[in-house]
């Protein structure tokens, strides 16, 4: 692909505010005519017009006569920078005053203000990576943890690519192998053995269903496994949730619908993200706003994977049961656990006498104070278990993205359409055209099939800069 976009595009792409230093690029066909014009270097015979590209040259950027800054200035010669581009990259110093001066002069240049993700965009269109790569370019900007930083440096780097090319060969094989029968279908043969077709469609759903599984794992690892607290109103789920997080964060107190909007927050247990989300306490009540914190509870257990259904071990057992038909229906799928609190309150007689309570949902039990911090170590240590995420390897292949996880379950829809089609004898112009909806899908990820509507949501959520 080359280059499609004439014009230069400018921006700051270190962070706002006052570092030491800060980078402006520039990159398009005039970005090196536009920085020689605002910059001359120290020695002579450095003119940017004739230095060799991968150098860095010293020396001041200037307005008329008027000296903005001393800088350093490096240079990328197209196709062999970033953004496959002539780019040129002033580094001065960390003023905000500076950075806008130094824009302003690019721009009288002839430049434009970069948009958002514009310079990775640019890296896309010319071939120098494909979409999920660009796309694992904001991952890796936004990595805060080992598990976010290896994935997304393993996307940036093509691993998911590879697999989704070598996937895309594998159709192309069976898509021609089926439209060469079509070429001879008046002569009633099958060229394509059936049973090799067969075999191939269903390594390639298998392959295609496995990456679609991995987003359970890769979005746990991007955006924390949600936790819902949730329970009767007073059973103790703020307190507990202040103690999970280690800080003050939801407003605990002795009145009952206390929390009536959701408060989450995540933190990391054992390199694993939990996000875990206060819910309002679940009773019958005439209160307008709480009713309608109560819906969010409801709706907010539906999203979690984990709940910590909190029964205060004081309340009448009558009252615990009333409150299991509401919950239970809505537990299943989901991996529970019964935190039987306040045991401080009670004598172990009365707790061990309690151990049978909702005995009938399938759950984990555990018996805490969460005022008092009692056993809510082993509480963490569920949690961790529960959470059962594998040990994820330096090649393996983690779908993060939602938008690849929705395009590989179209692709899967479409291949087992494929193989149930051979099934049930289809015709075989309706499987090729499966096999190439399937194509179609993979080809989304990677940016081979893409239109600008795709692109705007992608590169409009990146910084600018970038
Ligand atoms: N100053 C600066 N640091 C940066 C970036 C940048 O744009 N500027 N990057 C921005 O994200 C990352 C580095 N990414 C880059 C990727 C490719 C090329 C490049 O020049 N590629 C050439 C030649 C490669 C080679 O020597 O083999 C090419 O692809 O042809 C440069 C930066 C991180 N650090
Ligand atoms: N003795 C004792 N009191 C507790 C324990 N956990 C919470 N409490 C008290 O129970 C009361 C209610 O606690 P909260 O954390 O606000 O309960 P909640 O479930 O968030 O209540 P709502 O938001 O109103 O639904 C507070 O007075 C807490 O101090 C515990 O383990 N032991
Ligand atoms: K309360
Ligand atoms: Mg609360």
């Amino acid at each position: 692909m080359s280059t499609i976009h004439q014009d230069t595009i400018c921006a700051v792409s270190t962070a706002p505010g006052t570092g030491g230093v800060a980078i402006i690029r520039v990159s398009g066909p005039d970005a090196i005519q536009s920085v020689h014009a605002i910059y001359a270097p120290m020695k002579s015979g450095k003119s940017l017009l004739t230095q060799k590209a991968y150098t860095i040259t010293f020396g001041n950027i200037v307005c008329g006569d008027q000296l903005v800054d001393e800088v350093l200035v490096s240079l990328f010669r197209a196709p062999h920078s970033f953004t496959g581009e002539d780019t040129v990259e002033i580094t001065c110093h960390g003023s905000v005053f500076i950075q806008q001066q130094i824009l302003e002069l690019l721009i009288k240049q002839g430049c434009r203000s970069a948009l958002p993700g514009e310079f990775t965009q640019r890296a896309f269109l010319n071939g120098k990576m494909d979409l999920s790569q660009a796309e694992a370019v904001a991952d890796l900007i936004a990595s805060t943890s080992t598990g976010t930083h290896k994935l997304a440096l393993s996307q940036m780097r093509g691993g998911f690519s590879n697999e989704l090319y070598k996937l895309r060969t594998q159709l192309l094989d069976f898509a021609s192998l089926i439209e060469l029968e079509l070429d001879f279908s008046e002569e009633d043969v099958e060229f394509a053995d059936r049973s090799n077709l067969y075999n191939l469609a269903d390594t390639i759903k298998k392959v295609i269903g496995g990456l679609a599984d991995s987003f359970r794992v890769g979005n746990a690892i991007k955006n924390g496994i949600p936790v819902a607290i949730i329970g009767e109103t007073n059973a103790g789920k703020s307190t507990l949730l202040n103690l999970l997080l280690n800080e003050e964060k939801a407003i605990v107190s002795d009145i009952h619908g206390t929390t009536r909007d959701v408060i989450e927050d995540t933190i990391n247990l054992n390199g694993i993200t939990f996000r875990f989300i206060d819910t309002a306490g679940i009773r019958e009540t005439s209160d307008t706003i709480e009713s309608l914190g109560i819906e969010r509870t409801y709706q907010k257990m539906e999203q979690a994977t984990l709940v910590l259904w909190v029964i205060d071990l004081t309340s009448p057992d009558a009252l615990i049961e009333t409150l299991a038909h509401l919950i239970e229906p809505k537990l299943s799928g989901k991996k529970v656990i019964l935190v039987f609190n306040k045991a401080d309150l009670l004598t172990p007689q009365e707790v061990a006498a309690k151990q049978n309570l909702l005995d009938k949902v399938q759950a984990e039990k555990i018996t805490i104070s969460a005022k008092f911090k009692n056993n809510t170590d082993r509480l963490q240590t569920k949690l961790v278990e529960a959470a059962n995420l594998p040990e994820v390897g330096q090649n393996d292949v983690i779908v993060t993205n939602i938008r690849h996880y929705e395009a590989l379950t179209r692709a899967l829809e479409a291949i087992q359409r494929v193989i149930s089609g051979m099934d049930n004898g289809i015709s075989s112009d309706f499987l090729a055209q499966d096999i190439r909806e399937c194509m179609h899908y993979l080809g989304e990820i990677t940016g081979q099939i893409s239109n600008d509507e795709i692109l705007g949501n992608i590169f409009a959520k990146f910084c600018i800069g970038k």
